[in-house]
């Protein structure tokens, strides 16, 4: 219907229009984007409500709307439905179409009811007005407090905000309810992938291609140009209207998918779209997520409230577009797409239903026949809204893949040979990225974040179990994070540390999204937690506080250790890693320290005089594990033998002879006596702390060391250390209360022997094997001499 209007109409208005705007542009570009709003710049109040749609792990998790008052639409998600949710936007569309005389079977009351609606609007937009004013004039009158920032809605958020200390955004321009969101998270400067990408994506509309290290802020590198530009377009039309009283399309279009935003993993897709929720609780844009592993009813009910902004994973969203849902199919009005972590996109198992979606998009500048066609039935966005869809790709190893490392190297000239139809560079071509894209690269050579600290412990396949109880034990501080390659070693060690009385969550692919969500919510709640993972955690994952990140298994690629290893030193924090390297991994280990250009990696301090007992406790537990495995594959065994006889109506009989019976019961019985003898000798172990066998020379350590004792001794090691200057090497101190030193501390406090080079350590590998071939040749040689002489002696016979 808007469109219909508009079309008729646009020939004699465009020339006034585009007087206006560009009157418009003029003064929108002169705004001063400083958040302290005043009566002028204040034409967004009326906007600000709260969005009730809130998500987030838990929301999502139950997804039942009922418990947790999502007040979701559940028939035609018309707007009379959504209660509170929109319910600004939605008047200012009725008003418009009644301005323009088109409003459809809306009696006079209705009319009257809603100008009487609006009037109201305007009084309360006033009071704030003059509220906001206010503070202005005292702001001016050089009173010193800070201006309280306020919710449109609410009065309680009254957190006073200093905003001379969130200078460093104002380059940016970014939009005051943008701003105001900026406040709320506390975040006081840009990171260095946001100043350089909102310039580029949010004023001059470009498309970007964002490479920069684990945990920099790479989700709002694309999500505020993407909420700048929305707001800009919807105040622009919010403007014009009293102008002309013309509907404008922009406008019209809301309620369509402004922007589609694909992850690889779910978890990343409910991350992203909380992210982005907080980053858009001004402004009241719907973020919904779309995701796998939950009922598809829910979600098509999560669409039918038609939020501008979806987040989602290839495969649940191409569920729902190839079957038609209509918000997801009416992509005429996209104006971003974004591949966030593209590098694993083009990955087995995401490539070919990203690809369905990307041949799915208007062709944009590449517009053809066939995207005519497709606008016919597009009611309200122009073609130019339509080549202007802007295309973002980022993550942290775009750099590592090869076809876009030849890319960034080129800048943005285009590829001459790029046969490979699965290249993150064919792929944002496809989706319509265009030659001047903006590219950006910060990541340094090793592409690791700055302030992980990266460490290793070479060790055998069968005391890698030790080594991590060890760690755990040992330097149990801060949350933790073990990844694994398979989800067989995950079930093992989460087993034993169970056992070992070590409490973790597990996270993996073959869980059910519920338990998924709810281990990392659990993970995220404690703060010495620990999780054990496959790699569906590796990417993405943003939880505060994670100090430690364990490689129990090395990662296949160098993506996936980056990857990996960024779940720790994230944002402005540090934070170290550690690998446990078999004799097996060693050639796989250098040729990741290659592609990282490092030279010398360290070694993970240990004091070996905890092992003993970390060996006693780990053999108890690895007896009582395989026991209990032993039991309750037994017990499988056993239910599915009954299930299957019931279905099949058959009556199980039992052919053991009595002696037989006899001797399962004697074994029964002993295997469980052994069985509580183990648990109470580990369970008498577990009750004292891990103690180590001798106290060090070098080493004073300990458990229940008390904060108080912990200082003297720090102190009495300061000392020391400082008195044999001379000599750090073999006489310095290090002082450590057990459960009290984070690995990264601990890493950091030993010394430079634990440093090694893997120059010298490649050397040293050349030489010995220079040394086997010349044993080879000589023994060669010995050989072929001994072979001459006897001959020569048999000949002589
Ligand atoms: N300007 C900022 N100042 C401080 N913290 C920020 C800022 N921007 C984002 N953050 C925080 O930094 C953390 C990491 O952000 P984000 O998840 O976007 O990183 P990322 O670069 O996408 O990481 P990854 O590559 O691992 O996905 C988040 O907790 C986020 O809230």
């Amino acid at each position: 219907m808007a469109s219909q209007i508009s079309d008729k109409k646009r020939p004699k208005k465009t020339k006034k229009r585009s007087r206006v705007e560009s009157v418009e542009f003029e003064r929108i570009n002169s705004l001063n984007w400083n958040p302290t709003l005043t009566e002028k710049d204040d034409a967004f109040s009326f906007l600000i409500g709260s969005n009730e749609l809130e998500g987030g792990f838990l929301c999502l998790e139950e997804i039942d709307e009922s418990e947790y008052n999502l007040g979701i639409a559940k028939s035609t998600g018309g707007s009379e439905e959504k209660g509170k949710t929109k319910p600004k936007k939605q008047k200012v569309y009725t008003k418009n179409e009644e301005l323009n005389g088109e409003a459809k079977g809306e009696s006079k009351e209705e009319i009257e009811e809603v100008e009487k609606e609006t009037k109201q609007k305007k009084k309360k937009k006033k009071k704030k007005k003059d509220r906001i004013n206010k503070d202005a004039v005292n702001e001016a009158e050089g009173n010193e407090e800070s201006l309280a920032v306020t919710d449109g809605n609410d009065d309680q958020e009254q957190d006073s905000v200093d905003e001379t200390e969130y200078y460093a955004w104002n380059e940016l321009r970014l939009h005051p309810l943008l701003m105001k969101s900026i406040y709320a998270l506390k975040f006081k400067e840009p990171t260095p992938i946001q100043k350089a990408c909102i310039p580029a994506g949010a004023h001059q509309g470009k498309d970007v291609v964002g490479a920069a290290e684990t945990g920099s802020g790479k989700t709002l590198a694309f999500g505020l140009p993407i909420l700048q530009r929305l707001l800009e377009e919807r105040e622009k039309a919010e403007r014009q209207l009293p102008e002309n009283g013309e509907l404008d399309e922009k406008v019209a279009s809301a309620g369509l998918l402004r922007a589609l935003i694909i992850t690889p993993t779910r978890e990343l897709a409910l991350q992203v779209t909380d992210h982005l929720k907080e980053a858009a609780k001004h402004s009241n844009f719907r973020v919904v997520p779309i995701v796998g592993g939950m009922s598809s009813e829910k979600q098509e009910r999560l669409l039918k409230t038609r939020p501008e902004i979806v987040v989602g994973t290839p495969g649940r969203l191409w569920e729902l577009m190839s079957g038609g849902e209509t918000h997801l199919v009416e992509l005429h009005s996209l104006s971003f797409f974004v591949l966030d972590e593209a590098d694993r996109m083009i990955e087995n198992g995401h490539f070919h239903e990203l690809q369905s979606i990307v041949d799915m998009l208007p062709m944009g500048s590449k517009s053809t026949d066939d995207d005519s066609q497709k606008s016919q039935n597009s009611e309200t966005v122009s073609s130019v809204q339509r080549k202007k869809r802007q295309t973002f790709v980022f993550s942290a190893t775009i750099a590592l893949s090869a076809d876009f490392r030849k890319k960034l190297k080129r800048g943005s000239q285009k590829s001459k040979a790029n046969d490979e139809l699965n290249s993150i560079e064919t792929l944002s071509e496809r989706a319509g990225m265009r030659a001047d894209a903006a590219i950006i690269d910060l990541t340094n050579a090793s592409i690791l974040a700055n302030k992980l600290e990266e460490s290793f412990i070479d060790c055998r396949e069968e005391d890698k179990d030790g080594y991590l109880y060890y760690i755990l034990s040992v330097h149990g501080q801060g949350r933790t994070i073990v990844f694994c390659t398979s989800i067989a070693a995950l079930r093992h060690i989460s087993s034993l540390l169970r056992i070992l009385g070590v409490n973790v969550w597990t996270l993996h692919a073959q869980m059910q999204q519920r338990a998924r969500l709810k281990a990392i919510e659990r993970f995220r709640g404690h703060e010495h937690g620990i999780l054990i993972a496959t790699d569906v955690a590796a990417r993405g994952l943003d939880i505060p506080g994670v100090r430690t990140v364990i490689h129990y298994q090395l990662p296949h690629s160098a993506e996936v250790y980056v990857h990996r290893s960024g779940r720790t030193a994230r944002a402005h924090s540090d934070g170290c890693s550690i690998a446990l390297i078999t004799p097996n991994d060693t050639s796989k280990f250098a040729a990741l320290c290659k592609s990282f250009s490092k030279d010398d990696f360290q070694r993970f301090p240990l004091e070996m005089s905890y092992m003993p007992e970390v060996m006693k406790r780990l053999s108890l537990a690895r007896q009582i594990d395989k026991i209990l495995r032993k039991d309750s594959q037994d017990k499988a065994k056993k239910n599915w033998l009954e299930r299957s006889a019931e279905l099949m109506e058959l009556v199980l009989e039992d052919n053991d002879s009595e002696e037989e019976r006899v001797n399962n019961h004697k074994r029964k019985k002993a295997t469980s006596a052994q069985l509580t003898n183990l648990q109470e000798e580990l369970k008498s172990l577990l009750s004292r702390p891990l103690q180590p066998k001798t106290f060090s020379k070098r080493y004073l350590a300990g458990a229940g060391v008390s904060p108080l004792l912990q200082n003297q001794l720090e102190e009495l090691a300061r000392l020391k250390n400082s008195n044999n200057s001379g000599d750090v090497k073999r006489k310095k101190m290090i002082v450590i209360g057990q459960d009290c030193v984070e690995p990264l501390q601990a890493l950091r406090s030993a010394g430079p022997e634990t440093k090694l080079n893997l120059k010298d350590m490649a050397e040293k590998r050349r030489d010995i094997t220079e040394l086997r071939r010349k044993r080879k040749e000589t023994k060669k040689r010995l050989r072929e001499q001994r072979r001459k002489q006897k001959k020569k002696l048999q000949g002589k016979e």
